[in-house]
């Protein structure tokens, strides 16, 4: 049998959104004490980037490891449509009860994407940067 060599691709998408950190497990003082001026009421706004990137072999007929102009309607899908312009916490529904952390984004995002894609094992990495200094990567991974 002939081996295929595994190939990583990404893509990237910028969204911009609004948020506060307040978690809903915490008092209102530990909420101002943890997150002080990201507890700010009124929120903050942030130009995200995000890139994914897939990881599998390379079909030998095409070429590719995923066709990424269907990558880019799955980003479309998941992060674009429901986050691009948005108060996260108002008006995703994940983040009603969950604080808007970009950890907590970043594993949103991958579920949000392992539920689209035709096969959720190419899935490697989902990497959100919500300033060009603060970067968060899921690998979907737990403990
Ligand atoms: N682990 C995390 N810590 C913090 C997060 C987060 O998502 N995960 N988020 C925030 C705030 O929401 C906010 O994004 C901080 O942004 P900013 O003030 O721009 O970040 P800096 O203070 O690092 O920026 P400087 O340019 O260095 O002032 C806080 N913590
Ligand atoms: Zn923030």
């Amino acid at each position: 049998m002939i081996r295929r060599p595994i190939a990583y691709l990404t893509r990237r998408e910028t969204f911009s959104a609004s948020h506060r950190l307040h978690s809903p497990l915490l008092t209102d003082e530990e909420n101002r004490k943890i997150f002080s001026k990201c507890n700010n009421p009124n929120g903050h706004g942030h130009n995200y980037t995000v890139e994914v990137t897939i990881r599998g072999p390379i079909d030998q007929k095409t070429g590719m490891v995923m066709n990424l102009s269907d990558l880019k309607i799955y980003m479309e899908e998941s992060i674009m449509k429901v986050m691009d312009h948005k108060n996260l916490d108002k008006d995703v529904p994940h983040f009603h009860n969950l604080v808007s952390t970009t950890e907590n984004v970043a594993v949103f995002i991958w579920n949000s994407l392992s539920a689209q894609l035709p096969n959720s094992s190419l899935l490697y990495e989902v990497k959100v940067f919500e300033t060009d200094k603060n970067i968060m990567v899921y690998r979907g991974e737990s403990e």
